[in-house]
C-alpha cells in the first residue's frame, strides 16, 4: 500500500492550495479527485463558469455601454446558449491546464477515483474501471466541497427544471426564468439572465435577501433590479412546480399565483459532499447538511490527523476563503507554523450590478453600540464614472467616531469586487478617515470614490483631536476587533 505524508480528497480551491503548500514543504502528497478533471466545483460548475458566463453576457449584450448609447444598445442582437458556452470552454480548459501544471511541477501526485475511509488513516479509492486501491497517510484533508440541494418534490429534468450545476449545459437561452432561492447563487444568475433580456422572477420564502450585506446597499440593489422589471417575490413560497404539455413549466406560489416560465432554476442552498466517504470508519459524523465540524484555527476535525477545509466546513463557503483554509490546514497537518485565518475578508457578489463588502455593516455598528459616521460617494460624481457612462454605483465607508478608524466598506456597482481591496487594506491595517483625506488618488479612477466618501464622512466628523493616535477604543468598539468578529460572522452565517 502506498504511504503519503498528506492525502487530500478533492481538488477544488481548498484541496489544491493544501496540496501545493504541503509539497512546497517537501512532503509526499496525493490528491484524489472523482471528477473527470481537476479543479472542483469552483472550476467546473461554480465560481469560474458563473463569472465567465457573466463576463460573456455583459460583453455580448453591450450592458456596460448602455449608459451612453441607451437601453436598446446591443453588441449582438441574438445571443445563443452556444455563444455563452464557447468562452466558458476556453476559460475552463485554461484553468485546468494551469492547475495540472502546478501539480506536476510541485510533484503533487494525483489519482482519479472516489475516496472513502477504511480506517482513520487509510482510504479506499474506487476507480472508474471498478479497480480499487488503498492508500494511507500520516494526515488526511477532506476538501470534498458541496453539491446542490435537490429535494424530492422538485421535478428536475436537467432541461427546464434545473440546479445551478446543470445550468451550464442549457441548450437554449430561456425567454423567461423563475429562480427559486434568493441566495448568492440565485441572485447572481437571476441578474445575469436579466441582463440578457430574459424575463426573470425570483421567489424566496424569506422576506429579505442578502441579509449579510449592508441594508442601504441592498435597498439600492433592489431598486435597480425592480427598475429593470425583475420580479422579486420575497416572503413567498413556490408550492408546486409542474411540467406543462407544451414544454413550459408552471410554478404555483403559496398566494395562489401561477407563473408560466421557460425554465426554473432551483438554487436553495448546497449540501456537504460527505455521504459517500464512509465517515463512520474514521470515527467522524457530518451534520444534517453534510458538513463537518473543525477547530476554526487549525481545521482539524475531532479525529486527530483528519482535517477538513473549504465548503464542507460551512460558512463562509467561498473559493477565496477555502484556499486560505486549505493552506492553513496543510501547514498544521505537516507540522509547520500556521496562523489562524484573518477575520476580515471581503465578499464579492458577482450580480449585475456587482456588490462587494468588508467589515461591519451599519446595522452591526448599531447593534454593537459603536458611535459612527458614514461617508458616501456615488460613481456618477467621479470623472471616471462620467467617462464610463455610469449612472449608478456607490461606495459607503463607515468610521468609528471615537477612534476614527475605518470599520466597514460597502460597494455596489462596476468593479466593486476589485475596489473593495483598497478598503480592506486600510481596514485591516487599522487606518482612519485621515488616510482618505490626506492621500492622493489616481485621477480619473473609480477609486477616487474613496477620497470623496472619506471627505464626506470627515466633513461631518470634524478635525481629529490632536492626540487621536493615542485615543483608546471605547469598550463597545473593542468588540469590533478581529478577535471578537466571530460573533458577527456567526450571525452572518445564521442569516444565510
Ligand atoms: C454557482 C456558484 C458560484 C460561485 N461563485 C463564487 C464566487 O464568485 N466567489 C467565491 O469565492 N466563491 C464562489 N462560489 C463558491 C466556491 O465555488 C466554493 O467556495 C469552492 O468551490 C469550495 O471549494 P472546495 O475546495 O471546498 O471544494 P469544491 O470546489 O467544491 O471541490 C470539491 C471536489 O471534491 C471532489 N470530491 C468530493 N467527494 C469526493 C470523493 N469522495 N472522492 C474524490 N473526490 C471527491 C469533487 O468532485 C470536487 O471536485 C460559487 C459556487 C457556486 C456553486
Ligand atoms: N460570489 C460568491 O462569493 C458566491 C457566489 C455563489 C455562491 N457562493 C456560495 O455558495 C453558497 C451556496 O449559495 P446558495 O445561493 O445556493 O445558498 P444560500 O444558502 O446562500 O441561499 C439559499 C436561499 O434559498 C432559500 N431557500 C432555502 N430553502 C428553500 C426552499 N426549500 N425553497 C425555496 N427557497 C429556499 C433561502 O431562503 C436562501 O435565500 C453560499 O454560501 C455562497 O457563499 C458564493
Amino acid at each position: 500500500m502506498n504511504q503519503y505524508d498528506l492525502i487530500v480528497v478533492g481538488s477544488g480551491p481548498a484541496g489544491r492550495r493544501a496540496a501545493i503548500q504541503a509539497a512546497k514543504l517537501d512532503k509526499k502528497v496525493l490528491v484524489i479527485e472523482q471528477g473527470r478533471r481537476v479543479g472542483g466545483v469552483s472550476v467546473h460548475t461554480g465560481t469560474i463558469p458563473s463569472k465567465t458566463l457573466r463576463e460573456t453576457a455583459l460583453n455580448l449584450s453591450g450592458w456596460r455601454e448602455r449608459g451612453f448609447y441607451g437601453k436598446a444598445y446591443r453588441v449582438k442582437q441574438e445571443i445563443s446558449a452556444d455563444d455563452l458556452r464557447r468562452r466558458l470552454l476556453i476559460t475552463l480548459d485554461h484553468e485546468v491546464e494551469v492547475l495540472e501544471h502546478q501539480f506536476a511541477r510541485n510533484r503533487v501526485q494525483h489519482m482519479r477515483g472516489k475516496a472513502s475511509f477504511v480506517s482513520p488513516d487509510t482510504l479506499e479509492i474506487q476507480k472508474d474501471d471498478n479497480d480499487v486501491v488503498q492508500v494511507s497517510a500520516k494526515s488526511i484533508l477532506l476538501a470534498v466541497g458541496t453539491r446542490p440541494f435537490r429535494p424530492d418534490y422538485m421535478p428536475f429534468d436537467g432541461r427546464s427544471v434545473i440546479d445551478s450545476d446543470e445550468l451550464l449545459e442549457m441548450q437554449n437561452l430561456p425567454r423567461s426564468l423563475v429562480v427559486i432561492g434568493a441566495g448568492v447563487i440565485g441572485i447572481e444568475y437571476a441578474t445575469i439572465f436579466s441582463a440578457l433580456d430574459t424575463a426573470v422572477t425570483v421567489i424566496d420564502p424569506k422576506a429579505t435577501m442578502l441579509d449579510f450585506i449592508d441594508k442601504e446597499i441592498v435597498e439600492d440593489f433592489t431598486y435597480q433590479l425592480r427598475d429593470r422589471n425583475m420580479k422579486l417575490m420575497l416572503g413567498q413560497k413556490a408550492e408546486k412546480v409542474e411540467h406543462m404539455p407544451d414544454g413550459k413549466v408552471q410554478v404555483t406560489v403559496d398566494s395562489g399565483r401561477r407563473i408560466i416560465t421557460d425554465m426554473v432554476l432551483f438554487a436553495a442552498g448546497r449540501m456537504g459532499a460527505t455521504d459517500t466517504l464512509n465517515l463512520a470508519a474514521a470515527g467522524l459524523e457530518a451534520d444534517s447538511r453534510g458538513r463537518l465540524r473543525v477547530n476554526p484555527e487549525t481545521f482539524e476535525t475531532s479525529v486527530p490527523g483528519i482535517f477538513a477545509a473549504g465548503d464542507v466546513v460551512g460558512f463562509p463557503s467561498l473559493a477565496s476563503t477555502s484556499m486560505e483554509q486549505g493552506r492553513i490546514a496543510a501547514r498544521v497537518a505537516v507540522g509547520a507554523i500556521a496562523k489562524e485565518p484573518q477575520k476580515y475578508f471581503p465578499y464579492g457578489i458577482y450580480s449585475v450590478p456587482e456588490i462587494s463588502t468588508v467589515g461591519l455593516t451599519e446595522e452591526e455598528m448599531k447593534e454593537r453600540g459603536i458611535p459612527y459616521e458614514c461617508g458616501i460617494a456615488r460613481f456618477r460624481e467621479t470623472s471616471r464614472g462620467h467617462i464610463m457612462g455610469l449612472d449608478s454605483g456607490m461606495l459607503k465607508l463607515i468610521f468609528s467616531m471615537k477612534t476614527r478608524r475605518l470599520l466597514g466598506v460597502h460597494i455596489i456597482g462596476e468593479t466593486a469586487t476589485e475596489l473593495v481591496h483598497i478598503g480592506q487594506a486600510v481596514l485591516n491595517l487599522k487606518g482612519t478617515v485621515e488616510y482618505f483625506v490626506e492621500n492622493t488618488f489616481n485621477y480619473p479612477t473609480l477609486a477616487e470614490a474613496y477620497k470623496i466618501a472619506g471627505l464626506d464622512a470627515w466633513n461631518r466628523m470634524g478635525e481629529a483631536p490632536k492626540d487621536e493616535s493615542k485615543a483608546a477604543p471605547a469598550p463597545a468598539e473593542k468588540a469590533a476587533t478581529p478577535a471578537a468578529k466571530t460573533k458577527a460572522d456567526d450571525k452572518k452565517a445564521a442569516a444565510k
